[in-house]
């Protein structure tokens, strides 16, 4: 019988995020601040109800609608000092929430506005990536993933751009943004550029269209993970008496262990699950798909890997076993070289969680 952590030994626990938006994840306050700084209008005017109205308007059942209130966090993320502070903060939030490694996304070409290049915008994340990590004493390791986005048609320069930053603290690529009308098969030439350059990407697909996203991301892409990748659940049938079956191209995703990067708050909003305690988590996770679990968007969801984490525990009734087996499989999927994915796993995570077990 598996102990149902509370809230505070999930917090406690070591945790692994794969898939966190920059410009997701800012704290109200400094919303605000920086709104006052640029004379950028906001929908409220003072943090408490701006954090709700973010919320709210996120929780639509449409990702397009969704997305419309990132315009305000990418509108005061115009100058290198708001990155900075932007970057700092989401690090010092991630390791005060007992994250120990996070890889975090954004679309440097919608940070230009006011004149950056995208090599100063991704230099200005990476300072406040960097000056987080030592606030944090080191107890955290962060990486940027550079998000192209899908319907714009820049994804080729932004691939180059990450490819550029490899070994200065970018670990992948990605596309995001609104999912129908805009497969990725759009950007092959961006994919097929970074298979050439062995480098590691991830596709958000299945999240708002469905198995064709999924098929197209992995069987012409070439995605090394799926961003949300959800709707994989239709490829699986379950027969009355229980007998499970799985289609080919969910197959293929379970025989090659290939990650989900699931995000239950998020896909509850944009109208990718019905309810977290329907979530298609816990069937993948029964049938041991590689699950991670992940935040999205901090802001928009109020959330947080506790959040997350805690949620899953009361849906599903997880124990520890659980969310290390979630935390384990996340950062053997991490875009970091091998040896540093095992040092955390060795070394952080499941120590972290033996001390845990042994209370
Ligand atoms: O869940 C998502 N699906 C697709 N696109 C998303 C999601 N969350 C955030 N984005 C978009 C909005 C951001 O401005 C962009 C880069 O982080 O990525
Ligand atoms: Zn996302």
């Amino acid at each position: 019988m598996n102990p149902r952590p509370s809230r505070d030994v999930v917090r406690r626990a070591p945790k692994v995020l794969l898939h966190d938006h920059l410009d997701g994840g800012l704290r109200p306050a400094t919303v605000l601040e920086l709104a006052r700084e640029v004379g950028h209008e906001l929908p409220a005017d003072d943090a408490e109800s701006l954090g709700r109205w973010f919320a709210e308007s996120a929780d639509s059942g449409s990702l397009v609608r969704y997305l419309e209130t990132f315009d305000h966090t990418v509108g005061v993320m115009q100058t290198a000092p708001a990155l900075t502070r932007v970057a700092r903060e989401c690090v010092e939030d991630l390791a005060a929430d007992g994250v120990v490694y996070a890889e975090i996304r954004y679309a440097p070409e919608q940070h230009v506005t006011n004149g950056l290049t995208l090599d100063e915008v991704v230099a200005a994340v990476q300072e406040g990536f960097d000056q987080g990590v030592e606030a944090a004493g080191g107890t955290i390791v962060v990486r940027q993933l550079l998000t192209a986005m899908r319907h714009a048609a820049r994804s080729m320069e932004i691939a180059q751009l990450a490819v550029s930053w490899r070994d200065r603290g970018v670990a992948g690529f990605d596309i995001a943004g609104a999912e129908a009308g805009f497969p990725p098969t759009r950007h092959l030439d961006a994919f097929e550029y970074l298979q050439r350059e062995n480098f590691h990407f991830t596709i958000h697909a299945g999240e708002a269209f469905g198995l064709p996203s999924i098929w197209q991301a992995i069987q012409w892409c070439g995605a090394d993970r799926l961003g949300h990748g959800v709707r994989i659940i239709d490829d699986i049938t379950v027969h009355d008496g229980g007998k499970v079956e799985l289609g080919l191209l969910a197959s293929y995703v379970r025989d090659k262990r290939i990650p989900l990067e699931m995000a239950p708050a998020s896909n509850v909003q944009t109208g990718a699950a019905p309810s977290i305690a329907e979530h298609p988590i816990g069937l993948l996770t029964k049938l041991r798909f590689r699950v991670t679990v992940n935040t999205d968007n901090r802001l928009m969801s109020q959330t947080s890997m506790t959040s997350e984490m805690h949620a899953l525990v009361e849906a599903f009734d997880y124990g520890l076993d659980d969310l290390r087996w979630f935390t384990i499989n996340a950062m053997k999927s991490a875009f970091l070289p091998f040896d540093e994915r095992l040092a955390i796993i060795d070394g952080v995570i499941k120590p972290g969680y033996a001390e845990l077990a042994a209370r």
